[in-house]
């Protein structure tokens, strides 16, 4: 086990950021941690990484704690905001980084690795938020850590750099070194993870392979105007009264509103709409 949490609670004041989280991180792959904004996620983070210590429950990373240095020699991190010494060139940035490590990759391959090979030159105020971005990325692999924590690694990118971004992760993953990142988007945690962890109001509401995960998530929002009796319908996992308006929740949705015709239901005002992810999560674990 390259880390892991055990009944893991963090509270700031009066707020239960996490609520007894165990989570294994075994060698291998790339594990995605999923939720809404607040939900956890970057303090599950902090305190792998030994930035934060937990209210009660332990951490272990390595073997070890996180909080002391020897066990994170073998880690890298690019927390959710980075700043650059904005006088330093690329290439500077990546020697000053490189000369901790006994064995860093060569600056030219994480230069072509992460797109930045033409700005190497340049110093790092004068780079776009997203070469900046790309920039703090890439400085987590530099030392060939073997796991290698990312918080939102790709927020501010446009379409083509962050899709080089998560080549650049998938190929880490691929020569055997483990990740964790966090994201809003499913998108992201679909095209990079094996393992989903969905985190919500500081719980893990579910931790399964991206199939799963998304089978879950699809859920949608059949709603019609209050003043029809409904009859039991199959597929509906949840069923809410607000505003004039009853909401159906259904992983199909087209299914759902043939149901509703066939069963000469004569609704008005029909609304079809995606849930979002944490109104699912919470739909599906009945809180
Ligand atoms: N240093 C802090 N002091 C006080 N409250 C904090 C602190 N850090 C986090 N919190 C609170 O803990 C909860 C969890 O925050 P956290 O940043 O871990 O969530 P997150 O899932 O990473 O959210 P986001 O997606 O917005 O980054 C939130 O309610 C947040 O306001």
């Amino acid at each position: 086990m390259l880390a892991r949490t055990v009944a893991v609670t963090r509270r700031y004041g009066d707020t239960v950021a996490l609520d007894r989280v165990s989570l294994d991180i075994p060698a291998g792959g790339v594990v995605g941690l999923l939720g809404p904004n607040g939900a956890g996620k970057s303090t599950l983070l902090n305190l792998l990484v030994g930035l934060r210590r937990p209210t009660s429950g332990t951490v272990e990373l390595f073997g070890g704690d996180p909080r002391d240095p020897a066990s994170r020699r073998q880690i890298g991190v690019t927390p959710q905001e980075t700043g650059l010494p904005s006088t330093l060139r690329v290439r500077e940035c990546l020697e000053f980084v490189a000369r901790h490590f006994p064995d860093a990759v060569p600056h030219e391959e994480t230069l072509a690795r992460f797109g930045l090979t033409e700005v190497a030159r340049r110093q790092t105020g004068g780079l776009s938020g997203g070469q900046k971005r790309r920039l703090a990325v890439a400085l987590a692999f530099v030392g060939r850590p073997r796991l290698v924590f990312l918080d939102e690694p790709t927020t501010g990118l446009d379409v083509q750099a962050r899709r080089a971004l998560w080549d650049a992760i998938r190929a880490f993953a691929d020569d055997g070194g483990t990740v964790v990142l966090t994201s809003h988007y499913l998108e992201e945690i679909e095209a990079l993870a094996d393992r989903v962890v969905v985190i919500g109001k500081g719980r893990v509401l579910a931790d399964d392979t991206v199939d799963a995960i998304r089978a879950m998530v699809g859920i949608h929002r059949v709603s019609l105007a209050d003043g029809v009796d409904l009859p039991e319908l199959p597929g509906v996992v949840g069923v809410e009264r607000a505003d004039g308006r009853t909401s159906l929740l259904t992983p199909d949705a087209d299914q759902l509103v043939r149901d509703l015709v066939n069963a000469g239901v004569p609704f008005h005002g029909l609304q079809v709409q995606p849930t979002t992810l944490e109104e699912a999560f919470l739909t599906l674990t009945g809180r």
